[in-house]
């Protein structure tokens, strides 16, 4: 289908989103009346440029307060859309979007509205205009679309339909019996779709919807519920999003763009009007890369953590580290000593790599270029939108590239106590947070839980695992709502022991530096839990953490920092989680400790 944004959803100027929308593959726009004001372009330009870019103009929005209103209001009103009808002309847009009335002296009067629509179709129709009439949620009295379509049936005008606009349907209930209506209005009499997604959130309805809407699939409503009711008319006008949200207003428009066609295509596919690749589910954790200018302090952590350096890439300086099936790779290569120790990629272990690159590309994910040297194994890569590399990796599998085939063994052993990576932990930049959902659920097949808040310190925390069905695959994406500080806000990986004491305690004695706990958080473990003997003090000594849920128990403690990244050891007896309850602690500590150790 054929799908289209309105210019409120992204930022900057009109040119800037023009620009993005083309880019990220919209096939057209909603004019937001606002952002033809602000230009410096004239209209005729504006319809040049959206051509140019291969962009068609399929709405001009809003007009206000139009029907049900005074007399000479509604004059007045019927002279200002005959310049907007002109201006239409101009920019070669054929259709107008009229939302319901919230003038202060409308009348709830459905006859005097219907005449009013009728007339203002009237004079529409002389220029080729037709007017799509949106019911707001909260319109003085019109307010659902069942009534903006009774009013729009009853004026009976060739030049006038009606707008669906899925926000205003669905913030007032979703429940099956409210969507029955839609099946009621010919595809013919739907002049224009508008698609948004939204938090749940209880609130004031004209707030929700002006800064929290967000894109199909980004937030709780059932976006594609609601478009398989409006197919089943026959409408076959474009796909167009409409989205007010304060953090898109701010975020550069290019990848906002990007995210905002990924939901459609998303949604086109949920829907089941496209058929992009499918997607091919990770099914392990290959390796995490560290990027860092000097290896030394990296290595003098993974040495006391129980890793041995197994391996060593044949062309470059890239050392496989490597405990149980926990693998993490060290770069030192030029590219990568830029800015510091950072967490550059994941390896993710996968049933059909170039599949699964296939899916990732259709669906808008930056591909790679295919692995770095000749001799190298041709890995299949795509970036995440905060950047970090994603491998698709078949480990071992002889008829497929194998990246361990790019490592010399050294012969090193170990294996003290660290089995796995048990979860990945990225820290989004502050405008990715629901783009990065998204995009390991819809790119990647993995299941998004729930977001949950931790308090900072410095500020609120907000962080959502992505996961696969057996929790092999555990990525932790977080966003701070305060400033970055690196040394908290860094990534860190997970390290899975069946004994976090004794792996902490080898750690130390390794020297190795735990994160230390303030004795007050071990004071009320004790009144929440009870705990064995001396339990409480070794988990004090140790800076050890302790959570609980239905299914289990979770034992974890922290490195310090290294640079941007630093590892946790966690016990994982069952437990779904991450340790939330825990964070808030942690980040203080961290705070606190800001003991980074290296670069
Ligand atoms: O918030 C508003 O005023 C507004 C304007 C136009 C729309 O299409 C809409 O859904 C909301
Ligand atoms: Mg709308």
């Amino acid at each position: 289908m054929r799908t289209s944004i309105a210019t409120v959803s992204l930022s900057g100027s009109l040119t800037e989103k023009l620009t993005a929308a083309s880019r990220a593959g919209f096939d057209g726009i909603e004019i937001f009346e606002n952002d033809l004001l602000a230009s410096p372009l004239t209209p005729e330009e504006i319809r040049a440029r959206c051509a140019d870019l291969g962009l068609t103009i399929d709405l001009y929005q809003p007009m206000r307060d139009i029907e049900a209103v005074p007399a000479d209001a509604f004059a007045r009103n019927l002279r200002r859309a005959r310049h907007k009808f002109e201006l239409m002309c101009r920019l070669g847009a054929d259709t107008v979007l009229v939302c319901s009335s919230v003038h202060p002296l409308a009348v709830d009067d459905d006859a005097l509205a219907a005449y009013h629509l009728r007339q203002l179709a009237d004079l529409a129709q002389e220029f080729g205009i037709r007017v799509a009439y949106e019911a707001l949620a909260w319109g003085r009295h019109v307010n659902t679309y069942t009534h903006a379509w009774r009013i729009v049936e009853a004026a009976d005008h060739p030049a006038l339909g009606t707008c669906l606009d899925s926000f205003h349907i669905l913030s007032r209930g979703s429940e099956p019996k409210s969507l029955e209506g839609i099946a009621d209005i010919p595809g013919e009499k739907i002049f224009f779709l508008q698609l948004a997604d939204a938090p749940l959130l209880a609130m004031d309805v004209l707030q929700w919807s002006r800064h929290y809407r967000c894109f199909p699939g980004q937030g709780g409503f059932d976006v594609a519920g609601l478009v398989r009711h409006v197919l089943r008319t026959g409408y076959d006008g474009p796909l167009s999003l409409e989205v007010f949200n304060d953090v898109f207003r701010q975020a550069d428009a290019g990848p906002t763009a990007v995210d905002a066609h990924r939901s459609l295509l998303v949604l086109q596919e949920t829907v089941g009007v496209a058929t992009p690749p499918a997607p091919v589910v990770p099914t392990g954790v290959a390796f995490a890369e560290l990027v860092t200018p000097d290896a030394e302090p990296v290595a003098a952590v993974l040495g006391a953590l129980g890793f041995a350096r197994t391996a060593r890439h044949r062309t470059k300086p890239v050392d496989l580290w490597q405990q149980g099936e926990a693998r993490i790779l060290v770069n030192t290569s030029g590219a990568a000593r830029r800015d510091g120790t950072g967490l550059a990629a994941i390896g993710l272990e996968s049933p059909a790599p170039a599949a699964a690159a296939r899916r990732a590309e259709a669906l808008l994910a930056p591909v790679l270029p295919r692995r770095r040297a000749t001799e190298d194994a041709p890995l299949d890569a795509v970036a995440a939108p905060d950047g970090t590399e994603l491998f698709f990796c078949a480990t071992d599998q002889p008829e497929l590239p194998n990246w361990r085939a790019d490592f010399t063994d050294t012969g090193n052993q170990a294996a003290k106590g660290v089995r796995r990576i048990d979860h990945l932990a990225l820290t989004q930049p502050w405008h990715h947070y629901d783009e990065a959902t998204l995009f390991h659920r819809s790119v990647l097949g993995l299941q998004a839980q729930e977001s949950v808040d931790v308090a900072d310190p410095y500020g609120l925390m907000r962080s959502r695992a992505v996961t696969n069905p057996d929790g092999s695959v555990r990525i932790a994406l977080s966003v701070g709502a305060a400033p970055t500080d690196d040394t908290v806000h860094a990534q860190h990986i997970a390290l899975a022991t069946d004994d976090v004491v004794a792996a902490a305690r080898r750690y130390r004695e390794a020297g190795g530096r735990l994160l230390p706990i303030p004795a007050n958080y071990y004071e009320d473990l004790a009144a929440r839990y009870e705990f064995a003997d001396g339990e409480l003090a070794t988990y004090q000594e140790l800076g050890i953490l302790y959570d609980r849920d239905a299914h289990g128990e979770f034992r974890h403690c922290y490195t310090m920092t290294v640079g941007r990244v630093f590892f946790e050891l966690v016990q994982r007896e069952g437990y779904r989680g991450y340790g939330a309850p825990n964070a808030p602690v942690r980040l203080a500590a961290q705070h606190s400790a800001r003991a980074v150790i290296g670069g």
